[in-house]
């Protein structure tokens, strides 16, 4: 039996394998940091992790993939550092717009482990500039982050449900103003954070052209 494909399929197909690569590597992340293999194991399996990098470089991007609107419409940045699918780095955040603002359900992994037993607070930071710049970016007034404040209130835990949500409080010519936490799903306050973001007086003069 043959089936019509819609144009792009193909592609589609391979991003969705993509990211199951992807998920795949994060696993792998955590099972490096986690594991008690013995001298012998760890180079073995570095030798097999060799020769896996060297094959996907065989086709290799000059770039991660840039944003783009996906075949059904949606936004999506399948190479970023925070919410791309397609980028093992990122966790990956997905991203409600909700009426007051952003929000994403999260779960930190090992890998993200900064103070024993708790979350980096880089990496919490990163996700709080990202979920503040996606408010931002929905209320139409995309920028870039300018200043970010952050206030860690309580060690952030990882492999336990977290929530994180963002809303912009004012907006003055090119800059806007949000703020955001990271949450316990009762509502505890871990992290806190106020950032300021300015359109690029760049964008604004490549919009007017
Ligand atoms: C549906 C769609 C969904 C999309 C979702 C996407 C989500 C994506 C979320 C992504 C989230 C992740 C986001 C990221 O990770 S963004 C990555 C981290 N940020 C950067 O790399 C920014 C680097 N800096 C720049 O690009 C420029 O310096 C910017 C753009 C910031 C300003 O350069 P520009 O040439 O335009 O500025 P201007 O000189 O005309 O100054 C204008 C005004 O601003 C004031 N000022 C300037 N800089 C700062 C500063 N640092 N703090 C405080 N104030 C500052 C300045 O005094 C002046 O004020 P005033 O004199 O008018 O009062």
């Amino acid at each position: 039996m043959t089936m019509d494909l819609a144009p792009g399929h193909d592609e589609e197909t391979r991003l969705a394998a993509l990211a199951v690569l992807a998920q795949q590597v994060r696993e792998l992340m955590d099972a490096v940091v986690l594991t008690e293999a013995d001298e012998d194991e760890v180079t073995s399996v570095t030798a097999e992790l060799v020769a896996l990098t060297e094959r996907l470089n065989d086709a290799r991007r000059e770039r991660p993939l840039m944003p783009e609107f996906a075949p059904d419409g949606t936004f999506r940045h399948l190479g970023n550092a925070v919410t791309g699918a397609c980028n093992p780095h990122a966790l990956p955040l997905v991203i409600e717009h909700t009426p007051e603002g952003s929000q994403a359900d999260l779960e930190f992994r090992p890998t993200h482990e900064g103070p024993p037993n708790s979350v980096h607070g880089g990496v919490s930071a990163m996700i709080l500039d990202h979920l503040l710049g996606h408010a931002v970016a929905t209320s139409g007034r995309a920028g870039m982050t300018g200043t970010l404040t952050i206030r860690y209130r309580q060690p952030v835990p990882y492999g336990r449900p977290v929530v994180g949500t963002a809303a912009t409080t004012r907006a003055e010519g090119r800059k806007t103003w949000a703020d955001g936490t990271i949450s316990l799903p009762d509502g505890t306050p871990l992290v806190e954070a106020t950032g300021l973001f300015i359109t690029p007086s760049l964008w604004v003069e490549a919009a007017s052209d």
